[in-house]
């Protein structure tokens, strides 16, 4: 059996090398006298494609028009993102065969429709021979040219590829195409090959991919594929946004190609694809390292291609130019596929088109722009693709529920602009769904509709706070309602009195700690209590249909030192800031104060965090502050937490990294504070199993289901730790390290 598997390969590998001596023999070039090629024009193009996970009548809408739009461009070559027909995002459900059924599906359809010169390489999951890969699949309107199957799959993080794919490995062979595929063809196809090997168009142009991951590593596949004469490398990813990430994968693509020559397609999927996750579009061409052409980051359109006009030649010239890549090049020998298509530009074509492209800057966005326009855009495909009327924010004044209500305020505004086109049917189809009869003339009438607001006090409110809130929801157009939850608060406390008989007190009016926490958490959690009635009903109220999501606004930090009452306003529908730094907030407040005349925002920012839950003894700010609360304040809970995740520090690696960072602590006061940092986080880890899900930015995000996997019933005590810790406190009191 298995040599029959040999024997069929070697067979394919003969049968591939024998037809590109066919084609060597028969060109041109061999048997006609030599032509002198100076230029070889390609036009090459790439997109952003919203790809929503197993939705694949949305997926195939989205190729279709990215195929049509680069097709009448006159492109040669569509490169789309990883996985694009069944969606990135789709997790467990690429262990289904219907989710390859349909990828093949939707593949014959965009086949059989295909009819222009275009050369498209699409991504979807294919099981072959008992494995399952990740490929790409590159097709023309004569059908399938290859299948090219990933090889390093992405693993860390959010990425659990290995779950799903295995990372292929071996010679490309025939593979066979499935009859649910080949019974939809119109020009039939019953076998196409199956692997690495690079392709070679009839005017000898060639090009290989390689996909997301494999950019990544070490030794990735277009550094031998350079070695080796490709000149082209397409890399079709699935890469989310996180703060601060995208110059390094930018950066990478325009390395490579600075240090190998080459032209660099990136193509990444852009959205909110069912998941906690915002893939960030920023398609690229880049030729030697200089960048042709970028796709945005953030918006709204669900297509957005971007292409580019090339010489070719400079890419043997760049490469020609330095000896030393000669040196590395020399005896690599590459088979190559041969791809049955002219793909350089005629030379009859119209001279506008035979431009070449010029280089551009690098687009990057500054982290307060990443933190606002991510998670409005993600909460943009959430509001759509949930088919809800809008949503419900308890807005208390504070930082990180104005930061929430400010970036929905964004989210308004991008809408907005995109409606105002006339242009985005999508955007369209939603704004008027949601406006329902209304005109939209403004993105505040807009907010008015989607986000409702409500200010929820007690007697240890403020007045100040109560302000805040009321002054940002009118800047912003938010339909805000203020309610006194005092009596549901009372009403809980009568019914606990009735059945225990006893009666909690604050600490300040003799209560015990316990007495003094409960109080506080009962308020805290009627209000999730109201807001779930308030945004259950305030459609009705308003005489609309539909029902509202709750939006959470926790933040990062103070999740992972578990400062939250469980199942208070922190369990919502869903977070657009619950893995952004406190720190990263308040610099964003600041920018959105600025750019879009929120002033009431920098009032809010400059005000000392509180919780508002014991009664008041200050005379202006309230007297509870959080930092004090917490026993630590946001910025050292920031340290704590990029330690602890991204410099996978446990209790000892921490105190040592944190001597040095912070001398003007003594080590007994840096051992403190990492032991208190660990106590809270053992004792609250549990909160993390039930936390809203949210937008993931940041790398030391400690959201427990997905991204930070770990136990949630610690051994508090760390006594083992602790005794190490104390061990390395003497010695250096003592003066050794
Ligand atoms: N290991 C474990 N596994 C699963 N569940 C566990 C558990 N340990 C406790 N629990 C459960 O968790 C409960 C305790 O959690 P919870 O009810 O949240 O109460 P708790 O964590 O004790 O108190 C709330 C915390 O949030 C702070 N706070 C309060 C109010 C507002 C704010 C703010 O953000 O501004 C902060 C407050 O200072 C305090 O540190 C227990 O009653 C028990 O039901
Ligand atoms: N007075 C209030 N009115 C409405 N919602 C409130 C009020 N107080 C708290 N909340 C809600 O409960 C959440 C958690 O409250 P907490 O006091 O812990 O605030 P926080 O996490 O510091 O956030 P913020 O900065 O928004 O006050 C808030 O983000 C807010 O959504
Ligand atoms: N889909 C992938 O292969 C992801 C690769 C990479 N780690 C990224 O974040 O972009």
């Amino acid at each position: 059996m298995l040599d029959d598997v040999i024997a069929s390969d070697i067979q394919v590998i003969k049968s591939l090398v024998l037809s590109e001596l066919h084609s060597v023999l028969s060109s041109k070039e061999f048997t006609k006298p030599m032509k002198v090629v100076i230029n070889q024009l390609i036009k090459v193009s790439t997109c952003n494609l919203n790809q929503h996970s197993l939705s694949f009548s949305t997926n195939l809408k989205n190729l279709s028009t990215a195929i049509a739009t680069a097709s009448s461009s006159k492109s040669s070559y569509l490169l789309t993102p990883e996985l694009s027909i069944p969606g990135y995002g789709c997790e467990d459900h690429f262990l289904e065969s219907d989710t390859e059924l349909h990828s093949w599906e939707v593949l014959a359809t965009l086949v059989n429709s295909h009819e222009s010169n275009c050369i498209v390489d699409v991504g979807m999951g294919i099981y072959v021979n008992g494995a399952r890969y990740n490929c790409r699949v590159i097709f023309g309107r004569e059908g399938i040219v290859m299948i090219r199957p990933k090889t390093s799959l992405a693993n860390d993080g959010n990425y659990r590829e290995g779950r799903y794919f295995t990372a292929f490995s071996g010679p490309t062979f025939a593979y066979t195409l499935p009859p649910c595929y080949t019974s939809l063809l119109t020009h039939p196809q019953t076998s196409c090959p199956f692997g690495l090997t690079p392709l070679k168009s009839l005017d000898s142009i060639t090009l290989t991919s390689e996909t997301c991951e494999e950019l990544f590593t070490p030794s990735s596949p277009h550094i031998t594929s350079s070695l080796s004469g490709v000149q082209i490398i397409t890399n079709g990813s699935g890469s989310h946004h996180e703060l601060r990430k995208l110059n390094q994968r930018l950066e990478l693509i325009i390395s490579c190609t600075k240090k190998c020559g080459g032209l660099y397609l990136y193509s990444n999927q852009r959205g909110n694809d069912g998941g906690r996750l915002y893939y960030d579009g920023s398609s690229l061409i880049v030729l030697n390292g200089e960048v042709l052409a970028q796709a945005s980051q953030f918006g709204l359109k669900d297509v957005e291609v971007v292409s580019a006009t090339v010489d070719l030649s400079e890419v043997d010239s760049y490469r020609g130019s330095r000896p030393s890549f000669g040196e590395q090049s020399r005896g690599n020998k590459t088979t190559f596929i041969t791809l049955n298509t002219h793909i350089t530009l005629p030379s009859t074509s119209p001279r506008h088109e035979r431009t070449v492209s010029t280089s551009s800057p690098l687009k990057l966005s500054t982290p307060e722009e990443e933190c606002l326009l991510g998670p409005a855009c993600w909460m943009w495909d959430y509001l759509r693709r949930s088919s809800s009327s809008g949503y419900f924010l308890p807005l208390s004044g504070g930082a990180d529920s104005s930061a929430v209500a400010a970036i929905t305020y964004v989210m308004c505004d991008l809408a907005y602009k995109e409606y105002s086109t006339k242009t985005n049917y999508e955007v369209n189809e939603t704004v008027e769904r949601i406006m329902d009869g209304k005109v939209c003339e403004s993105t505040e009438i807009l907010c008015g509709e989607i986000l409702h607001t409500t200010y929820m006090g007690t007697s240890n409110s403020s007045i100040k706070t109560y302000e805040r809130s009321k002054n940002l929801a009118e800047k912003i157009g938010s339909y805000h309602l203020t309610a006194n939850i005092d009596d549901m608060v009372l009403s809980v406390l009568s019914v606990f009195a009735k059945c225990t008989g006893k009666e909690p007190a604050f600490t300040s009016r003799g209560g015990t700690k316990r007495e003094d926490l409960a109080l506080q958490n009962i308020q805290a959690r009627m209000r999730m209590v109201l807001a779930y009635m308030l945004a259950q009903l305030l459609p009705w109220c308003r005489g609309k249909s539909g029902f509202l999501l709750v939006l959470g606004s926790g933040n990062v930090d103070e999740c992972l030192r578990g400062y939250l009452t469980k199942y208070d306003c922190s369990s919502a529908d869903l977070n657009p800031i619950g893995s952004i730094s406190k720190v990263d907030l308040k610099s964003m407040l600041k920018f959105a104060a600025d750019k879009h005349g929120l002033t009431v925002l920098r009032e809010i920012v400059e005000a000392p965090p509180t919780a508002e839950l014991r009664p008041n003894e200050g005379e202006n700010e309230h007297s509870q502050t959080d930092e004090d609360d917490m026993g630590m304040t946001y910025e050292e809970l920031g340290v704590f937490g990029r330690l602890r995740k991204i410099g996978r520090c446990g209790p000892v690696s921490m105190y040592k990294k944190l001597l040095s960072r912070w001398p003007e602590l003594s080590a007994e006061e840096v051992a403190a504070k990492v032991n208190r940092f660990f106590f809270y986080y053992a004792v609250n880890r549990h909160k993390m199993t039930t936390i809203t899900p949210s937008y993931h930015a940041e790398n030391y995000s400690p959201d427990d289901n997905r991204f930070d996997l770990r136990p949630f019933i610690y051994d508090s005590s760390w006594s083992w730790q602790k005794d190490a810790l104390e061990a390395l406190v003497e010695n250096e009191r003592v003066g050794f390290c």
